[in-house]
C-alpha cells in the first residue's frame, strides 16, 4: 500500500516551527516602517494566533476555529484596514525571509506549495480590507495541499 502523503503542517514541523515563523516574521514586522503601523495596536497573542491560523490552513489541527473564532473572526481582524499593495509585497517579503531564519523546510516542493497560500491568502486579505470589498460568503477556513508537486515529485 502506497505510504501516506504528509501534510504540509507535518512536513513544516508542525505547530512548534509555525510559532518559530511567526515569531521571527513580527519581530521584523514591528522593525519595519511601511507595516509597523498596521500592526501598531496588535495583541501579545497575535504571532501564536496566526501561527495556529496556518496550521489549521497546512492541515494541521482545526484550532482557531474551535478556539479562536475561526474564519470570520480572521476576516473581521482585516476588514477597513485598507492595506495597500506595497505594504502586502513587504508582508510577503519579511515572510520569505523569517521562512529561511527559522529554518523551515527549503525542498522546492514544500516553499512553492507554502508560498503560493502565502500569496493567495495575501492578496485576499489585501482586497477584503478595502472600503468597497464585496461580502464575504466562505465561513471557514480554506485547507491548502501541495498542489502539483508533492514530496517525491521528480
Ligand atoms: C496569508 C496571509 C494572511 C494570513 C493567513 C493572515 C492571518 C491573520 C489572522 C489569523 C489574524 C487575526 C489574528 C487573531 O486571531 O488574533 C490577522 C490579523 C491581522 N492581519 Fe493578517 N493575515 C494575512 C495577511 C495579511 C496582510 C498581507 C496584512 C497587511 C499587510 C495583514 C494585516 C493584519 C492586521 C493589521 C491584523 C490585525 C492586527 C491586530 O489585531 O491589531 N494580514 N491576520
Amino acid at each position: 500500500m502506497a505510504e501516506r502523503v504528509p501534510t504540509l503542517y507535518e512536513w513544516a514541523g508542525g505547530a512548534e516551527a509555525l510559532e518559530r515563523l511567526t515569531e521571527e516574521f513580527y519581530a521584523r514586522v514591528r522593525k519595519d516602517e511601511l507595516l509597523a503601523p498596521l500592526f501598531a495596536h496588535m495583541a501579545e497573542d497575535h504571532p501564536q494566533h496566526v501561527a495556529v491560523f496556518l496550521g489549521e490552513v497546512l492541515g494541521g489541527p482545526e484550532h482557531y476555529t474551535e478556539h479562536h473564532g475561526g474564519f470570520r473572526h480572521m476576516l473581521s481582524r482585516h476588514r477597513g484596514r485598507r492595506i495597500r499593495p506595497e505594504q502586502r509585497a513587504r508582508w510577503m517579503e519579511l515572510m520569505l525571509e523569517a521562512m529561511d531564519v527559522v529554518g523551515l523546510p527549503d525542498d522546492p516542493e514544500f516553499r512553492s506549495a507554502f508560498v503560493g497560500y502565502l500569496e493567495f491568502g495575501s492578496r485576499r486579505a489585501m482586497a477584503n480590507s478595502q472600503p468597497d470589498a464585496e461580502p464575504t460568503r466562505r465561513t471557514t477556513i480554506k485547507k491548502w495541499g501541495w498542489g502539483e508537486a508533492p514530496p517525491g515529485t521528480d
